[in-house]
């Protein structure tokens, strides 16, 4: 795990969290690892960074990891908003940080911050396909938080069709939920599942989250999805595909 800077909080819901920088720590930790000659690592997940600086280093460090696989969360803002504290310098930061990323998954208004094509959770394919191209990535973009007919999934280009992929919609807003849906999706492709199924999978696993938070009172969601449910899944997913060490 490299944090790429540590906060008090979460950036909603509790005003402005005190921050640490450890961009230091993560040029002599990336360093450490290069000596290990057994360390072999094929995948990463990027979420939430937090400063331009510290997207150009974390660029500068992928690109000398030559990885498999790189799944970036451009994470920005939501609700049709930027997150408190970013600005256009820190969208031209994100905008070349995606282009070390096999998979990206942008919600609608990472989506339109990325491609300057208004989408919306409503949007339709057309419009999507539209934003998805605008983007001009080689990653393959998975755009989350799409809702339809009382569902809500995660859609992307296959073949020139929008494939999208959905669960109930829990009404209210969860947090984390795009950090969970990230995790999954990177942790179920390094199992070398096709990406539809492993999609699937991670849009199943954050609705488990979803409902189990669900049950807690609504003051309480800020705090974090609870994620018992679905690590409970993906443990015995695990187990499953390494029978013999069972
Ligand atoms: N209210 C909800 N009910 C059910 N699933 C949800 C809900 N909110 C989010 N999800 C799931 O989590 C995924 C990521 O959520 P999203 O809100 O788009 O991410 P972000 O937190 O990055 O804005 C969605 O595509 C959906 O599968
Ligand atoms: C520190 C931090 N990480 C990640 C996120 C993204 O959260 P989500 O998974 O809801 O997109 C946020 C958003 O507020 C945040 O503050």
């Amino acid at each position: 795990a490299v944090p790429t800077k540590i906060l008090s909080t979460q950036s909603e819901g509790f005003g402005q969290p005190a921050g640490l920088d450890v961009t230091n720590w993560m040029d002599q930790a990336f360093t450490h690892w290069q000596q290990i000659s057994d360390l072999n690592i094929s995948s990463a997940v990027v979420g939430y960074v937090g400063d331009s600086k510290t997207c150009r280093q974390l660029g500068n460090q992928l690109a000398n990891l030559k990885l498999k696989r790189v799944l970036i969360d451009p994470v920005m803002g939501d609700r049709g908003k930027m997150y408190a504290g970013f600005d256009n310098d820190y969208l031209d930061s994100i905008k070349q940080l995606v282009k070390f990323a096999t998979v990206i998954t942008p919600n609608v208004t990472e989506l339109g911050l990325l491609s300057h094509v208004t989408v919306t959770e409503h949007s339709d394919d057309a419009q999507l396909i539209k934003a998805i191209r605008a983007c001009k990535l080689t990653a393959t973009i998975i755009v989350t938080g799409i809702k339809r007919d009382g569902a809500i999934g995660s859609c992307f280009l296959s073949d020139g069709k929008l494939i999208w992929i959905s669960s109930p919609l829990i009404p209210g807003h969860f947090y984390g939920t795009g950090d969970l849906f990230a995790a999954l999706l990177c942790g179920y492709l390094a199992f070398e599942m096709n990406f539809e199924a492993a999609v699937k999978r991670a849009v199943f696993g954050t609705y488990e989250a979803v409902v189990q938070t669900n049950q807690l009172p609504e003051n309480e969601r800020k705090y974090g999805l609870d994620l018992t449910k679905t690590l409970y899944n993906v443990a015995r997913f695990t187990l499953g595909q390494n029978r013999e060490e069972v």
